[in-house]
């Protein structure tokens, strides 16, 4: 196994907020990393170190064993959230733009293909709608024709349908063999692509490795989940916690026959129940005591 990237020892301080607090890890070749933690974890003061757009208060990075430097700034490709595309530029006349700027160059065609913009190619880069500007934002990413790429929060703002494309896109890049660091807010996204993850909370990873080592290493139960109105006055005997301001009541089980029989004189409902395996969203809240859209 070839480590792609290693953070070491991260650190950033901006007055008054340790936004970095030692963040350490590695990501090997061809995996999908990702990133994930509420607004204000510092996910993106730890990618902008990485990707050195922001220098950081302590620590290294390093490419391919070496201190990150021209190579890894020749080998790597950012999609950045909030790119600004130039005015009256086509979608191919903005990747021609871009692929200006590189040594290694990706074919502007196939790149297109890629992306799912060959029907889009002439259009003017202001008349596309949220998913194709994203898909546009991937293809400049990849122009450089990257080892490595950064995707940051990729699918914010799109709509279910075109995140599923996007997620597609994604799982191409990554067959044929590119690295992806992919920061998010949507525990599904990270479920669907990456092959581990790191949480982080106020500044500090409190979580790495596989979603599913991570599920299975903390759980051997499953969760019974009913809406609050569905229950009776109060819950008794069984232990329960309340969810999403106390809408939702959730059982942890490793009994679900017991529970249920518990459950069941107490409940004025019973069709909204729903027994499901525990997922990352639940982990994030076990760890950390609050939802990770907070
Ligand atoms: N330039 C800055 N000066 C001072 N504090 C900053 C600066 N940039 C970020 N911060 C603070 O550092 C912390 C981490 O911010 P960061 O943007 O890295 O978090 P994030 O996890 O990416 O959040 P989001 O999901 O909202 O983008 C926050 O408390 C934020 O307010």
């Amino acid at each position: 196994m070839t480590i792609a990237l290693q953070a070491c020892h991260l650190r950033k301080q901006y007055p008054g907020v340790l936004a970095v607090d030692d963040v350490s890890f590695e990501v090997a070749e061809g995996l999908c990393f990702g990133l994930l933690g509420p607004n204000g974890a510092g996910k993106t003061t730890t990618v902008e170190i990485i990707e050195g757009v922001m220098p950081p208060s302590a620590g290294e990075v390093y490419y391919f064993g070496e201190l990150a430097g021209s190579r890894f700034r020749e080998e790597t490709g950012i999609q950045f959230q909030n790119t600004a595309l130039q005015d009256h530029l086509s979608v191919r006349e903005t990747l021609q733009m871009f692929q200006s700027l590189y040594d290694r160059k990706a074919d502007i065609d196939r790149l297109l293909c890629e992306c799912s913009l060959v029907d889009l190619a002439e259009r003017d880069n202001r008349k596309l709608s949220g998913g194709q500007r994203q898909r546009l934002l991937l293809a400049v990413a990849l122009i450089n024709r990257p080892r490595l790429v950064f995707l940051d929060e990729p699918t914010t703002g799109l709509d279910p349908q075109a995140r599923r494309n996007f997620w597609d896109l994604v799982r191409r890049i990554q067959r044929d063999g590119t690295t992806i660091i992919l920061t998010t807010h949507y525990m599904d996204e990270a479920e669907v692509l990456c092959d581990q993850i790191a949480i982080m909370d106020a500044g500090l990873i409190i979580a790495n490795g596989s979603p599913d080592a991570l599920l299975r290493e903390r759980y051997r139960n499953v969760i019974i989940e009913l809406p609050a109105e569905d229950v009776g006055e109060q819950l008794t005997g069984i232990e329960h916690r309340k969810r999403d301001t106390g809408n939702i009541i959730e059982i942890l089980t490793d009994d679900v026959y017991a529970s249920l029989q518990a459950l069941a004189p107490q409940v004025t409902n019973l069709n909204r129940m729903k027994i499901r395996q525990p997922n990352l969203d639940d982990l994030f809240l076990d760890l950390t005591g609050h939802t990770l859209r907070s």
